[in-house]
């Protein structure tokens, strides 16, 4: 059913903590090379427990975690958590320590040369949007949530390891912060190619980031996995169907993307109209995501945007166009099915 190589597979694994609460119960889930999982659901649900099981912070009851076909049990723990990087809400950083030092935590355990470390840190500090010779001295309790959230990133990276497993990464930091370094953290993620399993509570934060969403309900019982656009149009059961609830078509609206068939033909143009016309923001480029348009849209005095490529005007969208977007990006994985497709509907501000 599942890709037959997979990085981290769990084989009927459950988790009763002394006491009696089973937080998960026989799970099976593989995570593919590469991928980001994004694992969400109710608090309580046992989404921290599986992660944290990953690189042993909690030891199963029964079944094996295998992380590149050996059973995480073998080893020893501490050499397993140097080759996993983790990344929690409050990040943890040694408050005595500089950036830098945070930084180059796991070089240091590892016997890294001075020069290495140095050079490697600075890369990764710079990856995280972060200068190292203004950041680099500083002290955890002069950065801000979300600078201190990207030190942590840093820290979790700079070894190189082949997972990073995150709790709530971004969970501390504001939702415009928040935004932003979702967007940074999935570029780095796809550049360096780490395979990620991220807790999150938020389903909105799951479907932007995941490449594929696991639904978790309480005693770690996977509900859906699928990719963002399927599980928010074909939810498999009621479960899901309730949890992805009310925010389903906003979500939807931050996955689709703006393309050339979306617009009208770049003949309807009139000569000389320009983008970014003052008194709003009137365009946006080919790409930019349906949360944006929409946005734009909802903000300009007209009713429809430019959109540009390059800055170059290519089109035209109004409400209709960005509507028949969202309806196609619905029946891309349910082309049958008219009243999952209604999910994806959402009625666009009119103006004035
Ligand atoms: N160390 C522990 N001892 C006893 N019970 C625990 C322990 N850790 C977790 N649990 C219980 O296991 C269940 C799953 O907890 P877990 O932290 O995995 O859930 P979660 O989905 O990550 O929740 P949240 O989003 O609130 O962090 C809960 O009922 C919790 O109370």
């Amino acid at each position: 059913m599942m890709s037959p190589d997979p990085l981290i597979r769990f084989e009927g694994v459950s988790k009763t903590f002394p006491g009696g609460s089973t937080a998960v119960e026989r799970l099976d889930l593989d995570v593919l090379p590469h991928e980001l999982l994004a694992l969400v659901g109710p608090s309580g649900c046992g989404k921290s427990t599986t992660l944290r099981m990953v690189n042993r912070l909690v030891e199963p009851t029964s079944g094996r975690v295998l992380l590149e076909g050996e059973d995480v049990a073998d080893g020893d723990p501490v050499a397993l958590r140097r080759r996993i990087g983790y990344v929690i809400q409050d990040v943890g950083l040694f408050p005595h320590r500089t950036v830098s030092q945070n930084v180059a935590t796991v070089p240091g355990l590892l016997g890294w040369d001075r020069a290495r470390t140095r050079r490697r840190v600075g890369e990764l500090l710079e990856v995280v949007g972060l200068d190292p010779a203004v950041y680099g001295r500083r002290y955890p309790r002069e950065l801000s949530g979300g600078e201190r959230q990207r030190v942590g990133v840093a820290r979790a990276l700079v070894a190189d390891p082949p997972v990073l497993l995150m709790d709530e990464p971004f969970g501390a930091v504001d939702p415009e912060g928040r935004r932003r370094l979702q967007v940074e953290f999935r570029r780095i993620q796809q550049d360096l190619g780490t395979t990620v399993m991220l807790v999150t509570h938020d389903i909105d934060e799951a479907v932007r980031l995941g490449d594929r969403v696991a639904v978790f309900s309480r005693g770690g019982v996977v509900e859906q996995l699928d990719d963002p656009v399927r599980l928010l149009t074909r939810p498999a059961n009621a479960t899901v169907e309730q949890f992805i609830g009310a925010g389903r078509s906003v979500s939807l609206l931050g996955l689709g993307r703006v393309t050339t068939a979306d617009l009208e033909p770049v003949s309807v143009l009139a000569v000389g109209e320009r983008a970014g016309e003052p008194g709003g923001r009137t365009s946006v480029e080919l790409g930019s995501s349906y949360d944006e348009a929409f946005a734009a849209l909802a903000a300009g005095r007209t009713d429809h945007i430019t959109v540009t490529d390059d800055g170059r005007p290519v089109g035209r969208l109004d409400a209709s166009g960005l509507l028949s977007g969202l309806r196609r990006l619905a029946d891309s994985t349910a082309p049958t099915e008219p009243a999952l497709a209604q999910a994806a509907v959402v009625t666009p501000a009119r103006d004035g």
